[in-house]
């Protein structure tokens, strides 16, 4: 079950850390902990038009001729790209909040806020009983970390996840961000951060009509393995429209089989997630938090896209004002 209720803080802090573990039998594979208790759920004014999982947690499963990719019209694309420009600005505000001694809860608030403000409603609050409005991950959180009482610390790594919905549309992208003194940061980290932004950077420049869907993940895998890191294998990229998560399936990682081919008026995120270490995932016991297996850094960057006659529109396109951006 995803209905999360973190458990009561136990009575002594763990030697390890010295922070409280609330998870005392469980191994974690990295330094990093969750810091309880979550804040209170928010809430989106009932004005905002609300998916349909808001209330019940459980998207409607309306994709069930799975392979089928939706083509959108000239007014759905419209949409697209209205709801994608407004998640951009969403994700540049929380990643303009980032420096040491700020709670990931912290970023969760003004990332809700945020999209009140722009009519919009936050596509991960209840999406399979997701209990916040952004994903943050951390270090070798890989996805879908949830925002908690922890502060960010100088040498973090930090994905923020962003989705929004707004007049019946989906947009979702996310940006790997280092905190703290991005001079000083460890070379290791580096190098996983911008591999991971260059690997999305490379499938991108693939997608035009008659491309494969399976062709991204030879060019990802093959840049990852040239700069000695390795392709989460678990999450993959998706088709979002009216729908968050839809076909196409889009794997990140090389020789893979998924179906479909591009075709204008398809719109799909491409989102690898690189490791320095190995590849494998475990989720924490609180349901949600994937983290690499050894507990070594991971790194993630996602667009939404929309697939044109000669080539592809990045909808989540990056601002000259745009925060954080590649290491030269
Ligand atoms: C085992 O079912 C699961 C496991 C983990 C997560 C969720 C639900 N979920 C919540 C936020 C979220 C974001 C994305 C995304 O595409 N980001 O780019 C995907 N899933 C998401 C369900
Ligand atoms: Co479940
Ligand atoms: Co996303
Ligand atoms: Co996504």
């Amino acid at each position: 079950i995803h209905n999360f209720i973190p458990p009561k803080v136990v009575s002594k802090p763990d030697p390890a850390t010295g922070f409280y573990n609330p998870f005392p039998s469980y191994s974690f594979t990295g330094p990093l902990r969750p810091v309880y208790p979550l804040s209170a759920k928010r809430t989106v004014p009932k004005s905002i038009p609300h998916p349909d999982y808001a209330a019940s947690g459980i998207p409607k499963n309306r994709t069930l001729g799975r392979n089928k990719i939706e083509i959108l019209d000239a007014k759905a694309q419209e949409g697209m790209r209205k709801v994608c420009k407004l998640a951009r600005e969403v994700l540049d505000i929380v990643a303009a909040e980032l420096k040491p001694g700020v709670s990931t809860d912290h970023l969760d608030e003004v990332c809700h806020k945020a999209c009140i403000e722009r009519n919009s409603y936050p596509s991960p609050l209840n999406y399979n009983f997701f209990p916040k409005s952004i994903c943050t991950s951390v270090n070798e959180v890989i996805c879908h970390g949830i925002p908690d009482q922890r502060l960010l610390m100088d040498g973090d790594i930090v994905n923020l996840d962003v989705t929004l919905y707004h007049e019946g549309y989906h947009g979702d992208l996310n940006e790997t961000y280092y905190v703290g003194d991005r001079a000083k940061a460890d070379p290791d980290v580096v190098r996983v951060v911008e591999t991971a932004r260059e690997c999305l950077d490379e499938a991108i420049k693939l997608v035009k009509p008659g491309c494969l869907m399976r062709d991204f993940g030879n060019v990802i895998e093959k840049h990852a393995k040239a700069r000695n890191c390795s392709v989460i294998r678990t999450y993959c990229g998706h088709g979002i429209n009216s729908t968050f998560h839809c076909a196409p399936n889009v794997p990140h990682y090389a020789k893979n089989k998924a179906v479909g081919e591009c075709k204008p008026g398809m719109t799909f995120t491409i989102e690898p997630m690189i490791a320095l270490g190995k590849y494998r995932d475990v989720t924490w016991p609180d349901n949600w938090t994937s983290t690499t297996i050894d507990g070594k850094k991971t790194a993630q960057f996602e667009h939404t896209l929309l697939v044109t006659e000669d080539g592809c529109e990045i909808l989540t396109a990056r601002q000259e004002t745009s925060p954080g951006g590649p290491i030269p």
